[in-house]
């Protein structure tokens, strides 16, 4: 997969400029996109699935420059979950909304059907096919959503914000179903403010700063400190625990390990 954007700018119909020249390519199956408030992240990821189309600049998927004739087809290959469930759960029951895009691409019932039961299957969610969504709570009107767009195929899925709202446990759950996407072959670009989730799940790092891209590369670009504070960002928790030393653990487990082998080698004393 590789999505690459060049020079993509777009400003807003009442003026606001919200991307400016922003050049990127993404090419790892875990890509994490990160900046403060009002930076752009939401509307570039509305780029990346042909939701808006550049006022100049280009975005290609694949090697395809996504323009107004084929950004519909863009829109089946790049699946987009909204930060909020509630702008893309509408239907009257949790089937009948994860049913609505394949039924819209034209698949027969049964494929539906097949679709909707494998995809509540994968999120557990299959109890609640029958409720209405808006009765549902946010992590389960997530997951819906989730499903929903799973359900297109994708080849591509975006989240914009996953993680916001939801407890420890949520968390994990969500985390969890993003690598097994990642893990199936798809990539998955999330958008996120939290640098600490990014450090420890990404393969791939975007920072971007009123509208233009700052940095990107792995997950150790979190750790430049003069980048960092230009985005208005702050560091991993990780990195500023084990700065003054040469070990770099980008995750709890690793830390774990190092400092396990650490005391090993040189007891605390009592
Ligand atoms: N519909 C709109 N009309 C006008 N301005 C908009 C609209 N949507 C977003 N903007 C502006 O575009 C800029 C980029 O917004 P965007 O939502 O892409 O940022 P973001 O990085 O996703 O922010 P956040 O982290 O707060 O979700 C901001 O200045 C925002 O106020």
């Amino acid at each position: 997969m590789n999505v690459s954007v060049n020079h993509l700018s777009f400003s807003y119909p009442d003026g606001t400029r919200a991307l400016h020249k922003l050049t990127c390519q993404l090419t790892k199956n875990k890509v994490a996109i990160l900046g403060s408030n009002g930076s752009g992240k939401s509307t570039l990821l509305q780029h990346l699935n042909g939701l808006y189309i550049p006022q100049s600049g280009t975005v290609e998927i694949n090697g395809t420059r996504i323009t107004k004739k084929n950004c519909m087809d863009i829109r089946k290959k790049v699946g987009l979950v909204f930060d909020h469930p509630d702008h893309q759960i509408f239907a009257p029951t949790v089937f009948d909304d994860i049913a609505f895009g394949p039924r819209n691409k034209g698949e027969s019932e049964k494929d539906v059907a097949r679709l909707v039961y494998e995809m509540m299957d994968w999120l557990n969610i299959s109890h609640l096919q029958n409720k209405p969504p808006y009765h549902l709570s946010l992590g389960q009107k997530k997951k819906v959503a989730i499903a929903g767009v799973l359900a297109m195929e994708p080849e591509i899925i975006l989240f914009d914000e996953p993680f916001s709202g939801l407890d420890p446990y949520s968390l994990d759950d969500f985390i969890e179903i993003l690598n097994r996407l990642a893990n199936l072959g798809q990539m998955v670009i999330i958008t996120t403010h939290d640098v600490d989730l990014a450090y420890s799940w990404a393969e791939e790092c975007l920072i971007l700063q009123r509208g233009k891209a700052l940095l990107q590369g792995d997950v150790h670009i979190l750790e430049n400190e003069k980048v960092m504070a230009e985005a208005k960002l702050r560091l991993p928790s990780l990195f500023s625990l084990f700065k003054e030393t040469k070990y770099r653990p980008t995750n709890i487990q690793q830390a774990k390990t190092l400092l396990e082998q650490i005391v090993r080698k040189e007891p605390l004393m009592k």
